[in-house]
Order: structure tokens, then sequence, then C-alpha cells
């Protein structure tokens, strides 16, 4: 079962220049997350700060007890094992074949014997649908194939919480279809809390149990994903269905001449919310809700069309 990640009051700034202020959030545990944010708004800066590669200026990250803001580096080396990351490019080693890759954490992080990592190694290779490319070299093989043995590396430790910083980077949409399917298998199969980090809107739409969106140097919400489909408010709006009237201008916010020319402009009505994918059993998850219920509990009426099988993104 994973673990719950409790980020409260989280602060970033690098010289003067400020990232984000004052982020707090639950990522609750054995849910899948996903954080949204246009370009440069530091999604990337706080999956590392989650991990401890990076110290915020101020604020905490509870795990388990421990704080990874303010722990020492040995309780921060303890901890670091609850995470499996998964890189943009697989952060593979050029030189090492796909199964020494594989095979480094737990070379490195175990006294395990070689036949008892083969195995492990074989299991994960096997999960991702890499058998058989074990002894390719990761220049040799193609953007996706590296994502999946990037994703088989970080499962090797067995994490309780899994981060994926754009997985979709430089796929085409069915591989991104394929990798999403993977991830929510994994996440019934393995029940780590998730947490992905992507532009992907098709992704945010149907594949997490929550969303965040990032904006602007500080959260701009994160619930439950019904309640930012159904959300009026212009930011969510505006990237969620990815229009461009609304607050987000071309490199940060528009300014004021940009917006009062915008002001009689009617927004398109929302779009239907569609369903969330399902792993490939067909079975809910265990933390999945089912469709329409967030809506229902708090009086929210859903678009029009909401929840039906034929709404493009529902499968
Ligand atoms: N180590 C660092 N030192 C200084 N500035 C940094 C460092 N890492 C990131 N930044 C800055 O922090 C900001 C946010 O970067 P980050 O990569 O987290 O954005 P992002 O939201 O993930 O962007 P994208 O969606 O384009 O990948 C950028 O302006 C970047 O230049």
């Amino acid at each position: 079962m994973g673990v719950e990640v409790r980020v409260e009051g989280l602060t970033k700034s690098f010289g003067k220049q400020l990232i984000w202020g004052d982020v707090s959030l639950t990522l609750p545990a054995g849910e899948i997350c996903v954080m949204l944010g246009p370009s440069g708004t530091g999604k990337s800066v706080f999956l590392k700060t989650l991990i401890g590669l990076l110290k915020p200026d101020q604020g905490h990250v509870h795990i388990e007890g421990t704080d990874i803001a303010t722990c020492s580096e040995r309780q921060l080396y303890e901890v670091r094992k609850l995470f499996g990351v998964l890189f943009q490019d697989g952060a593979m080693f050029g030189s090492m074949n796909l199964y020494d890759n594989v095979a480094f954490p737990l070379r490195e992080h175990t006294r395990k014997s070689e036949s008892e990592i083969r195995s492990i190694v074989m299991e994960k290779m096997e999960m991702v649908g890499l058998v058989g490319a074990e002894k390719k070299l990761p220049g040799e093989i193609s953007g996706g194939m590296r994502k999946r043995a990037g994703l088989a590396r970080a499962l090797v430790l067995e994490p309780e919480i899994l981060l994926f910083d754009e997985p979709d980077s430089g796929l085409d949409p069915v591989r991104t279809a394929f990798l999403n399917q993977l991830i929510i298998d994994l996440n019934e199969m393995t029940q780590a809390t998730c947490l992905i980090v992507t532009h992907d809107i098709n992704t945010a739409r149907t594949v997490p149990d929550n969303i965040g969106l990032l904006y602007h140097r500080h959260l701009a919400m994160f619930g439950p994903r019904e309640m930012l489909l159904s959300s009026e408010e212009p930011v969510v709006r505006q990237f969620l269905n990815a229009q461009r009237v609304g607050p987000i201008g071309m490199s940060e916010e528009k300014d004021a001449d940009e917006l009062a020319r915008e002001a009689d402009q009617e927004l398109p009505p929302l779009p239907p919310i569609p369903l969330q994918q399902l792993p490939s059993s067909g079975v809910i998850r265990p933390t999945q809700r089912p469709p329409g219920e967030w809506c229902e509990q708090n009086g929210v009426t859903p678009p029009p069309g909401s929840f039906a099988s034929d709404v493009v993104g529902a499968t």
C-alpha cells in the first residue's frame, strides 16, 4: 500500500526568482495524481523537492513521520527508498544494457544475490513488456521503450511512491495511451501513490484521481478530478480545456489590455467530463471513485453528456 505525501506551505526560489510559494496539498495514499501547469511553472522543481533533491526555502514535506525538508541526510537516504522515479528521458546509463540499467538500484542498495536480482529484473521487464530486449543499449531503442525501461528500473525496489516526470513527452498519442494504461495497471497492482507531471490534457482528464495546477508562482487548485473538470475558475477552466481565452497568455499572464479585449467574448461551455480510465482488468481500482460521485456529493451539476462511454477520451 502506498503512503501519503503531505506538503505544507512549500516555497522554492532560485536566487531572487520565486518558482512557487506556499504550496500545500496531500497526495493521498495509493491514489493517482496529476500535476499540470504552463511551461516553466516549476513542475519538475516540485518533483525534485518532493524527493529531497532540492531543498525548499520554507515549508514541509511529511512522509511517514519524516519531514523531507528538514531531515538529516541519513533520514533522507532512508525515505528515498520509498520512491521510484521515472525521469523524462528514462535517465538510462548509455553504456549499460537494459538489464544492467534495471538491475542497478538492486546492486547499489541491496545485498541480493545475482540470481535474486535476475528474477526481480525479469519480473519488472515483463511488467513493462520488454522481455527480449535485455541486451539492448539505451541508444538502440525507441524513446517509448526507454521510458518503459526507466519504469522497470523505478519499480525494482518496490516503491510506495511513484513519480513520473512528463512520461508522455516525445511519445505519439498511441504510445502515450499505452503508457497511461501501464501506469494505471501498476497502481492497481502495487497500490503505490502516483504523481504524474504532464502537459497532456487527455491524460489529466482521464487518468488521475486528483489534479493539481501550478500557475503564476502558486498552486492554483488541487483536488478530485471531477472538481477541476467542473470548475469555472478561469485559470483552471482555460488550462484543462486548452483554450486561448482566459488569463494565461503565450509567455505568462495576459496583461490588462488583453484581458479587457476578451471581456465580451463568451467562453465555450465546459465539455463533458469523460469516464476515468479503468485498469486492464476492467475492475475499478481501490482508490478510484465511481463516476459522478464527487459531483453528486458536492451538489455540482456536471456538464451535459458527462460520464457517457462515448465521450472522447473515455477509454
Ligand atoms: N537548478 C536550478 N537552478 C536555477 N534555476 C532553476 C533550476 N532548476 C530549475 N530552474 C528554473 O525553475 C523554473 C521552473 O523549471 P521547471 O523545469 O521546474 O519547469 P516546468 O514547469 O517543469 O517546465 P516544463 O513544463 O517546460 O518542463 C525555470 O525557470 C527554470 O529555469
